[in-house]
């Protein structure tokens, strides 16, 4: 099993460019399936999850065709809609294959999903919708089996703000009979991304970004091309890095709009960010501080600090002056990371869904193992300031949802290398 070793104490400085988002790919990937005519995207990142979504597609009876950053899926052999568990187990986002094919083929079976171990994520709300809409939904032997005829628009209304749900309802309804209005809808720019590649593609959305979502179903959609957003989550890790130890990078092929709370944040601890931007272009630019503020969050749904920026900024107040406090209010198991950046010498102490980092002189390199994708980032974070080496294990979490992390840090100064 792969881990990576980083030796600690490297400024990160210079330039990166930062790829398209994950979480709005996987979603977008799976509109394919809602059209007999292919769909083209680009800016599509090179990621294992990635690559599970197009190969369960495939086993669909989609076409796929892959070159570097652009995939072009076409749907018209459509003929299984099956997503078996093998497939599934590793990935959160494979249930937004329920909703298109629902919607397409009238039936689904798809294994309950699995993803990063950060919480009991059920599906209910993706369940309740769909059945306000006319599907038969029982769960059998951890399938969610659904069938209809033709769905119909519907007045849905999530118990919490869910981002994969909003996507998985919005997707079933371009296809539904009338108006469905989705409330209290996740305003998260990934779902922003996918009514717009929806749009492209002939459905009638209106109010995405916003708390309700209005949607005309429509008989047909066709294909289109579109280009997947840049990965906000990314891009806020990079800039973490960078703050950490203390250095000065430009990130281009990203867009400071969608990073608001982050970037506060950052500023908050001290460091100076900037962002140049032209119609075409748009970088953002840190300079970390000589020492870092402690800077307590909150995670809550977007346009609030993201629950995936959390670790990743528990690993920024290890080392900064004074204390924070963090309230994970996603999800109620993401504080994995917090032992293992006690390892390297973190002073964090645990109450419920609350952390409080008193930030300590320094880190010391250590072997560590990573939970979760974004615990992976925050140990990175922790071991590219630490003194001496850190072995982080397990990281294959790290390759469902980082683009050629370790060339992009080397490429600003770290030394960071996979071992096996
Ligand atoms: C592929 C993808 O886009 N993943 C993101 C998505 O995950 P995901 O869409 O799975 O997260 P949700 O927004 O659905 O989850 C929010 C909360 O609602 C709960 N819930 C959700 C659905 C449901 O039917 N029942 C229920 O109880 C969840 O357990 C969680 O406590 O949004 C999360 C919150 O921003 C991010 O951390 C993930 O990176
Ligand atoms: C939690 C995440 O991913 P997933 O929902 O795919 O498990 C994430 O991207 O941080």
């Amino acid at each position: 099993m792969d881990k990576l070793l980083i030796e600690g104490g490297h400024r990160l400085c210079g330039e990166a460019e930062m790829s398209g988002a994950k979480n709005a790919a996987l979603p977008i990937l799976c509109a394919a399936l809602l059209t007999r005519e292919p769909l083209t995207l680009t800016n599509v990142p090179q990621l294992n999850d990635i690559g599970t979504m197009l190969k369960l597609l495939a086993q669909m009876g989609v076409a796929v065709q892959r070159e570097g950053s652009t995939v072009t899926l076409d749907a018209s052999g459509l003929n299984n809609p099956l997503a078996p568990y093998e497939m599934v187990k590793t990935m959160r986002a494979s249930i937004l294959v329920l909703g298109p094919l629902v919607a397409r083929c009238g039936e689904a079976r798809v294994s309950l999903p699995g993803g990063c171990a950060i919480g009991a994520r059920p599906v209910d709300q993706h369940i309740k919708g769909l059945t306000a809409m006319g599907a038969d939904i029982s769960v059998e032997h951890g399938y969610v089996v659904a069938r209809t005829t033709r769905l119909k628009g519907a007045r849905l209304f999530t118990d919490m703000v869910t981002v994969t749900g909003t996507e998985n309802l919005m997707m079933a309804a371009v296809l539904a009979d009338g108006e469905t209005v989705i409330e209290n809808a996740a305003r998260e720019p990934e779902v922003v991304d996918l009514a717009n590649c929806l749009v492209a593609m002939g459905a009638r959305i209106s109010g995405a970004g916003t708390d309700v979502i209005r949607i005309q179903g429509v008989d047909r959609l066709h294909g289109a091309t579109h280009r997947i957003m840049p990965d906000r989550i990314e891009t806020g890790t990079y800039l973490c890095a960078a703050a950490v130890t203390g250095g000065e990078i430009r990130l281009t092929g990203t867009s400071a709009g969608y990073l608001d709370a982050v970037i506060d944040k950052l500023m908050d601890a001290g460091c100076d960010i900037r962002t140049e931007k032209s119609p075409s272009f748009e970088a953002i630019v840190l300079k970390a501080p000589e020492k870092l503020k402690a800077v307590s969050i909150r995670t809550a749904p977007y346009p609030a600090f993201p629950t995936d920026m959390q670790a990743q900024f528990m690993a920024v107040n290890t080392v900064a002056e004074g204390t924070a406090v963090i309230r994970e209010t996603i999800f109620e198991n993401r504080f994995m990371h917090a032992v293992e950046l006690a390892r390297l010498g973190a002073d964090i102490r645990i109450d419920g869904n609350t952390a409080v980092v008193t930030g300590v002189a320094r880190l010391d390199g250590a072997t560590v193992m990573a939970t979760d994708l974004r615990a992976s980032a925050g140990l990175i974070i922790a071991g590219l300031v630490a003194r001496g080496e850190t072995l982080i294990e397990r990281i294959y979490h790290l390759d469902r949802g980082y683009e050629r992390i370790e060339q992009k840090l080397t490429a600003l100064g770290a030394t960071v290398r996979r071992v096996s």
